[in-house]
């Protein structure tokens, strides 16, 4: 999985035949390096326009897929006493717009397929956006999998790039949507300002002050009025930072925290969870976790209460839906990414030796 905060690969090893969960065997982070980070960003800024066989997006996609090979590699390097069958391979979301039925995530999966010997199913999204969907957020099967035989009503939210939750309320239905930023903004802005990639343990947003007024101005966007689901693309909000170009490094950063925060608080979810569990990396910032915890009044707690570990849940969730995938069970469904019926999705692609058995398995 590569997400939508540019940060580096994050990748997992999980048991599961896409229904019960076994051992979620351990995880590793693989960051890009800088440059590639930028190269990254660039590529997002022009990917509207970009020509599919542009020299530099195709050198991109080579180098971020072969940076997944190598979390694939040191993952077998540290439990060599795990033989892995499938390969989910998110990719990376340059673009998102729904509304015209097109996500993209880059990623050669044959490229990844070949230099790990493994088949991969990629292009998650596609048909549910095909099909009318949102194509986002993905994770709610992962989580209500995980959740199953908790009473609800519960929420996990992921803080990302972008922010999304996963409500499992009181009779175990799922519903899910964005929404709004996550890290984002906060990341871009911490970067203008400190040339560090993120505001460290909310470090600078904790020195100041929350501008309501701005904060009131940007949930004025029409994205907050429109009912679930709804997903985002990592861009979305970018006139937000022309909204907190003239504050001080510090006063921008508080009033970026307190919109990621603000937003989530007003999500119109249909039954009020009794407590919010926390994953993603926004989680490590105390200035949304104590923001959360003022906001919404019941427990505000990071998944690791629930024994899950917050920065792998993604990878493992990618994993989890290749499984659900090669069994043709669904992905999605009307209450989390509004697509009209239940669908499955994602694609295969082997050019390696197929491990015996497990394509008649399903
Ligand atoms: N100690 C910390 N203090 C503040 N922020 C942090 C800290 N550690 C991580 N983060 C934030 O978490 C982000 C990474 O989060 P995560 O790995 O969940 O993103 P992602 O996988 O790209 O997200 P997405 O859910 O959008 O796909 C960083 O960009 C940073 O903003
Ligand atoms: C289009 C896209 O890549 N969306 C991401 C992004 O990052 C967080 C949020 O926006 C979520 O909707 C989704 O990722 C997670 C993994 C998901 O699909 O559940």
């Amino acid at each position: 999985m590569s997400g939508t905060s540019l940060d580096g690969v994050d990748a997992a090893l999980i048991e599961t035949d896409g229904e019960r969960i076994g051992a979620r065997a351990g995880a590793v982070t693989l960051p890009y390096s800088p440059a590639l980070r930028d190269r990254l960003r660039a590529l997002l800024d022009k990917a509207a326009d970009i020509d599919p066989q542009d020299g530099e997006l195709l050198a991109v996609i080579r180098a971020l897929t072969l940076r997944h090979a190598e979390a694939v590699a040191i993952l077998r390097a540290k439990y060599p006493y795990i033989r892995p069958d499938l390969i989910g391979f998110h990719g990376q979301t340059l673009r998102h717009a729904p509304e015209r039925r097109l996500t993209w995530q880059a990623g050669d999966a044959t490229l990844l397929s070949r230099e790990t010997g493994l088949p991969v199913v990629h292009d998650f999204r596609g048909s549910d956006v095909a099909a009318g969907g949102q194509g986002a957020p993905l994770v709610p099967f992962y989580h209500a999998a995980l959740l199953s035989g908790r009473p609800g009503p519960v929420a996990v939210l992921n803080i990302g790039g972008v922010a999304n939750v996963t409500l499992i309320d009181s009779r175990g239905g799922v519903h899910a949507c964005d929404t709004g930023p996550g890290n984002a903004l906060l990341d871009d802005w911490a970067f203008r300002h400190t040339g560090i990639a993120c505001d460290h343990d909310g470090a600078l947003a904790r020195a100041g002050e929350v501008r309501l007024d701005i904060v009131e101005a940007l949930l004025d966007d029409p994205f907050f009025g429109l009912p679930a689901p709804k997903s985002l693309d990592r861009l979305a909000f970018h006139r937000a930072m022309r909204a907190v170009a003239d504050l001080s490094a510090q006063d921008g950063a508080a009033t970026l925290a307190a919109f990621t925060v603000e937003a989530v608080a007003r999500t119109a979810l249909p039954e009020a969870p009794l407590a919010w569990y926390i994953c993603g990396g926004g989680r490590h910032n105390p200035v949304l976790m104590q923001g959360l915890a003022a906001r919404l009044g019941v427990p505000v707690e990071k998944v690791e209460v629930l024994g899950w570990n917050g920065d792998a849940l993604e990878a493992e969730c990618f994993g989890f839906l290749a499984a659900r995938s090669v069994r043709g069970l669904p992905i999605s469904a009307p209450g989390t990414t509004g697509v009209p019926t239940p669908m499955t999705g994602g694609r295969l692609t082997c050019t390696g030796i197929v491990p015996p058995g497990w394509l008649t398995a399903g």
